[in-house]
């Protein structure tokens, strides 16, 4: 690749100009508040872990792992999410700290991506982990939560679609008993949405007229709770049964939270991450194609940092909301700017620190003579990207 140019940077990374940024703050705010609302307590990571430790963690496919050196020559990473970090702590730092524990985050994780997909190398989260509760409620918690915060993030309409990978398992074992390449493969369809591509791998299986029905039978089971009795039709077998009740459970809890017309069960649904255990949940925002959020429950990520314990929680995809759906509006408010002259400076300072003191944003200015003097706040309403650069106007001069 030949030098890069002084203004290039990496694929899938951004600069975030002061708009956007007083709209992702405000959605960060917005949305900690309520998990804080809720006892979760935040905590912060470093960006840098081990790749042995928290890399391999963090299920994240090597190809998709920022690895650095350090000046050991020990394998660095770039943090992918702040789950596998979050467990390390609550195995180490909080290790005699009494469970269940609620912590939240915001933090920016780095994944990198395929440069052609238009995806984010560096992206932005906010989000909870609730450890060491196995319970169905605490499964609806961070649903529930996934719900309170979107519409605290400002997304007026979405759905979040809520599945259980001990169902998929189940299922699949049970179908293509000890085909583990099959089932990768019909995995990997549901992965990634492509109901075609599922179809086509199906066809191309010598299997039974039953076992074909009860795979292509997957494809339907998206819907409201009636869709729970119809998995428990589907399969017999035990893993997939425990699943469905499970999730039957949480459904039942939802309910009791309010928010069940925002969720629906989908068992083609399947995380993103191998951690996931149990239930599994992605948020859609109707603007959007992508997933605004995701979560699930990974009851064996914290044996291995040795502090065996149940766990569920999920992320929003803070940036993407405020790219996408458009959060929340925000009116930043205009500095005053105080322009004054040498003799006035002295005064001008202190007015100014008087205002600061009352909560104005001021921006100073020297003026050089009579013509150098701003007179109006329009004229200075620009059409930058920025916008307007202040909005009243106050003089400390003797010419
Ligand atoms: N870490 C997951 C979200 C999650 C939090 N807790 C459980 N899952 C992600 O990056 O998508």
């Amino acid at each position: 690749m030949s030098k890069p140019k002084g203004f290039e940077k990496p694929a899938g990374v951004r600069d975030y100009l002061p708009f956007a940024v007083d709209k992702l703050r405000a959605i960060e705010r917005r949305v900690l508040d309520c998990m804080a609302g809720w006892g979760y307590r935040q905590i912060m990571t470093p960006t840098m872990e081990y790749y042995d430790t928290v890399g391999v963690a963090s299920s994240t496919s090597d190809q998709k792992l920022f690895k650095l050196l350090n000046n050991r020559g020990t394998t660095m990473v770039l943090r992918s999410d702040m789950t596998a970090p979050i467990a390390r702590v609550v195995a180490s730092l909080l290790k005699e700290e009494p469970l269940p524990l609620r912590l939240s985050y915001h933090a920016n994780v780095f994944r990198a991506i395929e440069e052609e997909a238009g995806r984010e190398a560096e992206f932005y989260q906010t989000g909870v982990e609730l450890v060491g509760d196995d319970s169905p409620d605490a499964d609806a918690e961070v649903i529930a939560l996934a719900v309170a915060s979107l519409q605290a993030a400002g997304v007026k309409s979405f759905k979040i679609a809520v599945g259980h990978v001990g169902f998929l398992n189940g299922l699949l074992e049970d179908a293509v008993p000890g085909r583990e390449d099959i089932q990768e493969a019909l995995k990997a369809g549901l992965l990634h949405r492509d109901f075609v591509g599922y179809r086509e791998t199906l066809s191309q299986l010598s299997l039974s007229q039953e076992q074909r029905d009860e795979l292509e039978g997957i494809l339907r089971l998206r819907g409201g709770k009636e869709i729970c009795g119809q998995a428990l039709e589907l399969s017999r077998n035990p893993l997939a049964q425990s699943s469905v009740q499970h999730l039957s459970q949480v459904w039942d809890a939802l309910e009791d939270f309010g928010v069940a017309e925002h969720v629906m069960i989908d068992l083609t649904m399947i995380g993103d991450f191998s951690y996931y255990t149990g239930m599994t949940f992605e948020g859609y925002a109707a603007e959007l194609g992508f997933p605004v959020c995701s979560g699930g429950r990974y009851d064996n990520l914290l044996q291995q940092f040795g502090r065996p314990s149940p766990a569920t929680g999920f992320s929003l995809k803070t940036n993407r909301i405020l790219d996408g759906v458009g959060g929340l509006e925000t009116e930043p408010e205009l500095p005053v700017v105080l322009q004054y002259d040498v003799p006035n400076r002295k005064r001008a300072f202190a007015e100014a620190e008087r205002l600061r003191s009352e909560g104005c944003s001021v921006l100073m200015r020297r003026a050089e003579g009579p013509e150098d003097l701003l007179s109006a706040p329009e004229s200075v309403r620009k059409a930058g990207p920025l916008g307007p650069a202040y909005g009243d106007i106050l003089t400390f001069v003797s010419f």
